[in-house]
C-alpha cells in the first residue's frame, strides 16, 4: 500500500484481525504501529559501504602482545609506549617520502605479513580484532592510519583496495 509521505524503507499494511494500519520495514522485516519517522536502513550496520577491504599493516608488538615473539625476534620485551614511538617514527618516514610502506613493512614489521610487505589480502567483517576492522572500514582507498591499538601491539594500516 503506498503512502506518499512514508519514509523509504517502510511499507503500509493493514492487519487482517482489526484492519488497522501497521508498518512493516522492508529490510529488517520488523512490524510496527507507530507510522515510522526516519527511513529504514538495510541490515549489516555499514550500509552503502564494502564488504571487503584490501590492506597492508605495519605491526609492532610489546611486552603485552597476545604474542609477544615475531619473525623478527623470539622474544618482544619493548613497552607498548617504545611500540608506540617506533610505529609513529615509521609513519613519519612513509608520509614524507622518505621509504615505502612496504620497504618499513618488509623490514620491522612483527606480522608475518611482513614477507608480503605487510599485505594481508582482502578481508571482511569478523575477520580481524575489531579496532583494526573499525580502522581498515574507515580508510579511503591509498589513506594511511593513524597508529591502531590491538591485542597484537600497535599498527599502521595502509588500505590498498
Ligand atoms: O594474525 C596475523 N599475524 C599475527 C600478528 C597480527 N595480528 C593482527 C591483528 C589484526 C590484523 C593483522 C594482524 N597480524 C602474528 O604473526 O603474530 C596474520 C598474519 C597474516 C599473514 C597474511 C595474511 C593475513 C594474516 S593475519
Amino acid at each position: 500500500m503506498a503512502d506518499e509521505d512514508l519514509p523509504s524503507g517502510w511499507e503500509k499494511r493493514l492487519s487482517r484481525s482489526t484492519g488497522q494500519a501497521y508498518y512493516l520495514n522492508v529490510y529488517s522485516k520488523e512490524s510496527q504501529w507507530e507510522k515510522p519517522e526516519k527511513a529504514a536502513e538495510p541490515v549489516g550496520g555499514n550500509a552503502g559501504g564494502p564488504d571487503t577491504v584490501q590492506c597492508s599493516h605495519l605491526l609492532v608488538k610489546h611486552e603485552g602482545s597476545r604474542r609477544p615473539s615475531s619473525w623478527r625476534e623470539d622474544i618482544i620485551s619493548r613497552t607498548k609506549e617504545e611500540a608506540l614511538e617506533e610505529v609513529k617514527a615509521y609513519r613519519e618516514q612513509i608520509t614524507s617520502g622518505k621509504a615505502s610502506f612496504a620497504e618499513l613493512a618488509s623490514k620491522y614489521s612483527d606480522c608475518s605479513s611482513a614477507k608480503r610487505g605487510g599485505d594481508l589480502g582482502p578481508f571482511g567483517h569478523g575477520a580481524m580484532q575489531k579496532p583494526f576492522e573499525a580502522a581498515a572500514f574507515g580508510l579511503k582507498v591509498g589513506e594511511l592510519s593513524e597508529p591502531v591499538f590491538t591485542d597484537s601491539g600497535v599498527h599502521i594500516i595502509l588500505r590498498t583496495a
